[in-house]
C-alpha cells in the first residue's frame, strides 16, 4: 500500500484573516446570511484547494467552523442551554453564534483552554432537559461539498465522544456513563450516513486520551467504541490523540478501530518505546505525527528519518502514514509573506504550508529509499546555518535560584494599606480599554511608515488623557493606561526585547474570530530599553488615583510565543523574568507604585501528564518570583489570571506571592467560588464580577449577587471588584456602561459591608 500523508486539520482563517473580517461584518449586520454563507463557502474551498495542491495525500474535512469546532458537535447534537430556547433567531447561525457570544438575556457559554494551547473552545453544557438528536450532520456537509465541488475524497474529523463528554460540563461523575452512551448513538447516526455517502477514514479526535487516565475511565473508552463500532461496521475509524503520549497504550492499540493516530513529537520519546514494548497490530493503520503540528521550526528530516527507520524495524509489514503532530490550526499558513524576517531565520522556519512539503519530502525520501534529494539536503543545510547562527546559550548568565520577596504578605499589605489608603472592595480594571479602529489603523499605518513617530505617539496620548477621565468620571479605585500603544499583550514584548522576532502575517486563532501574531523566540531573550515606562509615567501623572504598571508575565510570554526547543523552557522563562525585573526597576524609578504582572496562561502551561505537573508549577512559579521579587514593599504587585481551571493550581497561585489576583470566573462563577471553601487563599483577590467576553451589559443586581456570594467565602477586607479580564474587545459604550454598574455595585455591597444596621 503506497504511504499517505496526511494531517488533522488546517489553519480556518484564511491567507488573510478574510474569515475574521467576514465574521465581523456579519455580526454588526454589514452583510446578510446569504452573502455571509457564499462568501464562507468560498474560503472554505479555497483552504481545501491549497491543501489539495500542496498534495495532501489524506485531506481533513469538517475541521472547518464558523467559531468553534468544539461548540459545532454541541449544536450538531442539539446541545443548546435552555436561556437560549425562548429567544427569538432569524436563523440557526444566529442562535449558533449567539451560544458563543450571548444575547441580551443569555450569558454567553463559557470559553476555556483547548489543552495546553492558546486556542479557546466553547464548553458545551449538558442539561437534564437535553433532547439527545442530531440536528444537522455537519461532518457530512462538510466531506460532500469537497467532494462534490473539488474531487477530493475528504477525511471527516470529529471531535471524539469520549473527548467531547470529558470537554463538557453540566453532569456529575455518576452520569458519566449514561451520557457516553447516548452520545455513542448520536455519533453512530452522523457515522453511518458518512460511511454511506462514501466517507473511507474517518478520523475521531480523542485527545483526552493523552491525560493521565484512570483503569476504570479506560473501561469506559473501551466499552463506548465497542458500542460504536458495532454500531457502525463498516466506518474506517481512525482514532486521532495529539499532545503528549497517550495513557493505556496496550489498551488503546487494541480498541476496534482501523487506525490510530499518534504524536511522535510531544511524546518524549515514549510511543516508540511502547512500540517498542508491546508492538502494534498488524491490522490497524499507525498514523505517525512526526512534523511538529504547533511549533514553527523546520523540521530536522534526517533526524525524523531516523525516528521512521526506527520504527520500521519495528514494524516492518504495517501501513504507517505520516502526519503533523496535531492540527494545523496553531500555525500561520504560509512563510511566503514573511519579507521582513532575516533570511538566516527565516531558514529555521515553516509554517501550515512548509510543514505540507516536509511530509512531502519524507513521502518522497520513503519512496526512493535511498539516496536524499537536492531538496532534502538544501532543506537541512539551511536548518543547520539557522541553528549555528542562533541556538547558543550561556545558562549562567540567567541564573536559576529560589526567588523570595524580602517581607511577608502581612508586612507588606499593612505597609500598603497605609499608603494608598483604599476603601473596602476597590475597583479596578485589568489593564486594557477598547481597542478602536482608528488606533489600529494609526499602528497599521505606523508600521508601514505611513504615519510619523510623533502622530503616532500624540494619538496614544490622546487616547491615555481620554481613558484616564473616563475612569475619573467613573470614580474606579486604581487606573490602569488602557494598553493603547500595544498590538498585543505577548507581541508588543517580542517587538521589544532581544531575542524575539515579529511577523508580519503570522496569524493564528485564539477564540472565535480574535486572532493572535504569537513572536518568536528564536535566541537568548534579554532586556533593550524600557517598554513601558513612558506610557505609565504619563498616565501616573495625569491623576491622583494609583496607575498599575502592566506587564505580562515570563511564562505568558513563553507560552504565547513560538518557543526555541533546543533549550528547556524554565531557562527561556528565567531569561524573559531577568528582562523583566529590569523594567521592573524602571517603573519604580519613575515612581508606579502598583505593577501589575499578567499571567493568563500560567495555568494552560500546565503539563497535560499529572506526573508531569510538580516540576512546571515549581518553574513557573519561580519564574513570576524571580520578576517581582526586588519589588520595593511598597509597591504593590498584581497578577491576574483568565480562561482557565485554577483548582488543581489554588496552592501554585498562592505560592506567586502576588499582592492582589485578579482571577476569571463570571462564566462559572459558583465553580471558582468552591475551590476558596477547600483552599485557603489568603492574599488580596478580585474575582471577575461580569465576562467582558459579551457585548451583554452585565446589570448592578447580578455583580452585586456574586460580590456578596463571594465574601461568604473570602475575607472582604481583601477583596477587589473587577470585570475578569481586559476590555480591548469591547466598544466605548459597552465598557462604560458595564463599569459604571461595575461601581455601583461596588459600592452597594461596600455600604453593606459597613452599614451599621446590617452589622
Ligand atoms: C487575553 N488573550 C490573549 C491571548 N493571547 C495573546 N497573545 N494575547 C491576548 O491578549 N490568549 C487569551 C486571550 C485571547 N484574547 C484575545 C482577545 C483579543 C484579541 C484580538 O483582538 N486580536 C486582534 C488582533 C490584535 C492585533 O494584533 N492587532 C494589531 C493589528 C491590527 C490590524 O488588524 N490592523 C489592520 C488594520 C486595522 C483594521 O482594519 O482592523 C490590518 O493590519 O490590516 C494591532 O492592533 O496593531 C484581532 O483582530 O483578532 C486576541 C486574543
Ligand atoms: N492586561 C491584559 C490582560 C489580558 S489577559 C488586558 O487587560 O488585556
Ligand atoms: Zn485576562
Amino acid at each position: 500500500m503506497p504511504i499517505k500523508t496526511s494531517i488533522q486539520g488546517f489553519p480556518r482563517i484564511g491567507e488573510n484573516r478574510e474569515w475574521k473580517r467576514l465574521l465581523e461584518f456579519y455580526w454588526k449586520n454589514e452583510i446578510d446570511g446569504c452573502t455571509f454563507e457564499k462568501e464562507m463557502k468560498d474560503i472554505r474551498l479555497n483552504l481545501l484547494q491549497k491543501q489539495q495542491n500542496a498534495g495532501v495525500g489524506l485531506i481533513p474535512t469538517g475541521d472547518f467552523t464558523y467559531y468553534d469546532h468544539v461548540l459545532d458537535t454541541a449544536y450538531m447534537f442539539n446541545l443548546i442551554p435552555s436561556r437560549f430556547q425562548n429567544e427569538p433567531f432569524a436563523s440557526g447561525r444566529d442562535l449558533y453564534f449567539a451560544l458563543a457570544r450571548g444575547t441580551k438575556h443569555a450569558e454567553a457559554c463559557e470559553m476555556t483552554k483547548w489543552f495546553n494551547t492558546n486556542y479557546h473552545y466553547i464548553v458545551p453544557e449538558i442539561e437534564d432537559t437535553w433532547i439527545p438528536k442530531v440536528l444537522y450532520n455537519k461532518p457530512l456537509a462538510d466531506y460532500l461539498e469537497a467532494k462534490q465541488e473539488l474531487g477530493i475524497q475528504g477525511k471527516p474529523v470529529l471531535i471524539g465522544p469520549y473527548s467531547f463528554l470529558s470537554l463538557a460540563k453540566g453532569y456529575d461523575d455518576e452520569q458519566f456513563e449514561r451520557y457516553l452512551d447516548i452520545l455513542i448513538s448520536l455519533y453512530a447516526k452522523v457515522i453511518a450516513e458518512l460511511t454511506e455517502a462514501g466517507a473511507s477514514y474517518i478520523q475521531i479526535d480523542e485527545p483526552w486520551l493523552v491525560h493521565s487516565i484512570s483503569d476504570k475511565d479506560f473501561q469506559l473508552v473501551q466499552a463506548a467504541y465497542n458500542k460504536l463500532t458495532n454500531l457502525v461496521p463498516d466506518a474506517k475509524l481512525l482514532l486521532q490523540t495529539y499532545f503528549e503520549s497517550v495513557s493505556h497504550y496496550e489498551k488503546i492499540i487494541q480498541l476496534p478501530v482501523a487506525g490510530i493516530g499518534l504524536d511522535f513529537v510531544y511524546d518524549k520519546g515514549k510511543h516508540l518505546s511502547y512500540i517498542e514494548q508491546f508492538g502494534f497490530p498488524k491490522d490497524k493503520v499507525l498514523a505517525l505525527g512526526i512534523i511538529d503540528g504547533r511549533n514553527i521550526w523546520k523540521t530536522d528530516l534526517d533526524k525524523t528519518w531516523e525516528l521512521i527507520r526506527s520504527i520500521q524495524t519495528k514494524l516492518s509489514d504495517h501501513t504507517i502514514w505520516f502526519q503533523t503532530s496535531c492540527s494545523l490550526l496553531h500555525v500561520p499558513m504560509s512563510l511566503s509573506y514573511e519579507t521582513t524576517l532575516p533570511k538566516s531565520l527565516k531558514e529555521g522556519l515553516a509554517f501550515a504550508e512548509e510543514k505540507i512539503e516536509e511530509l512531502n519530502l519524507l513521502k518522497d525520501h520513503l519512496t526512493s529509499n535511498t539516496h536524499t534529494s537536492q531538496q532534502w539536503e538544501s532543506h537541512q543545510s539551511s536548518l543547520h546555518s539557522f541553528k549555528k547562527a542562533y541556538q547558543s546559550t550561556d545558562e549562567s548568565v540567567f541564573p536559576n535560584y529560589k526567588a523570595m520577596r524580602s517581607q511577608s504578605f502581612s508586612e507588606r499589605n499593612a505597609l500598603q494599606k497605609e499608603k494608598f489608603q483604599l476603601p473596602l472592595l476597590p475597583t479596578t480594571t485589568i489593564g486594557s480599554f477598547p481597542q478602536t479602529l482608528d488606533m489600529r489603523r494609526a499602528r497599521t499605518a505606523f508600521r508601514k511608515g505611513e504615519q510619523t513617530q510623533e502622530k503616532y505617539d500624540q494619538l496614544v496620548k490622546d487616547k491615555i488623557k481620554h481613558w484616564i477621565d473616563v475612569q475619573e468620571e467613573l470614580d474606579l479605585d486604581v487606573f490602569v493606561h488602557g494598553e493603547f500603544e500595544r498590538n498585543d499583550m505577548v507581541e508588543f514584548f517580542g517587538e521589544k526585547l532581544n531575542g524575539f522576532a515579529v511577523t508580519i502575517n503570522g496569524w493564528v486563532q485564539s477564540y472565535g474570530s480574535r486572532c493572535v501574531k504569537p513572536p518568536i523566540i528564536y535566541s537568548d531573550v534579554a532586556f533593550d530599553e524600557p517598554m513601558t515606562v513612558k506610557e505609565t509615567a504619563y498616565a501616573q501623572s495625569l491623576t491622583q488615583k494609583p496607575v498599575k504598571g502592566m506587564l505580562t508575565g515570563p511564562v505568558t510570554i513563553l507560552n504565547w510565543s513560538f518557543e526555541r526547543t533546543d533549550l528547556p523552557k524554565h531557562v527561556v522563562a528565567n531569561q524573559i523574568a531577568h528582562s523583566l525585573t529590569k523594567e521592573i526597576e524602571e517603573l519604580e524609578q519613575s515612581e508606579v507604585e502598583m505593577i501589575q504582572v499578567d499571567e493568563p496562561a500560567l495555568r494552560e502551561g500546565l503539563p497535560l501528564k499529572k506526573e508531569d505537573h510538580t516540576a512546571y508549577l515549581d518553574w513557573a512559579v519561580n519564574a513570576f518570583r524571580l520578576t517581582t521579587e526586588k519589588v520595593k514593599p511598597t509597591t504593590q504587585v498584581h497578577t491576574h489570571m483568565c480562561y482557565s481551571e485554577f483548582h488543581d493550581i489554588i496552592d501554585s497561585i498562592n505560592a506567586m506571592d502576588a499582592d492582589v489576583i485578579s482571577i476569571e470566573t463570571s462564566s462559572s462563577h459558583g465553580e471558582l467560588i468552591k475551590i476558596f471553601e477547600k483552599h485557603v487563599y489568603d492574599k488580596g483577590i478580585g474575582l471577575g464580577v461580569y465576562d467582558i467576553h459579551s457585548p451583554r451589559i452585565p446589570t448592578v443586581e447580578e455583580m452585586v449577587d456574586i460580590i456578596h456570594e463571594s465574601l461568604d467565602t473570602l475575607p472582604s477586607s481583601l477583596f477587589w471588584v473587577n470585570p475578569d479580564c481586559g476590555l480591548k474587545t469591547r466598544t466605548e459604550e459597552e465598557t462604560v456602561s458595564a463599569l459604571t454598574n461595575m461601581v455601583k455595585a461596588a459600592r452597594i455591597a461596600r455600604n453593606n459591608l459597613t452599614s451599621p444596621l446590617i452589622k
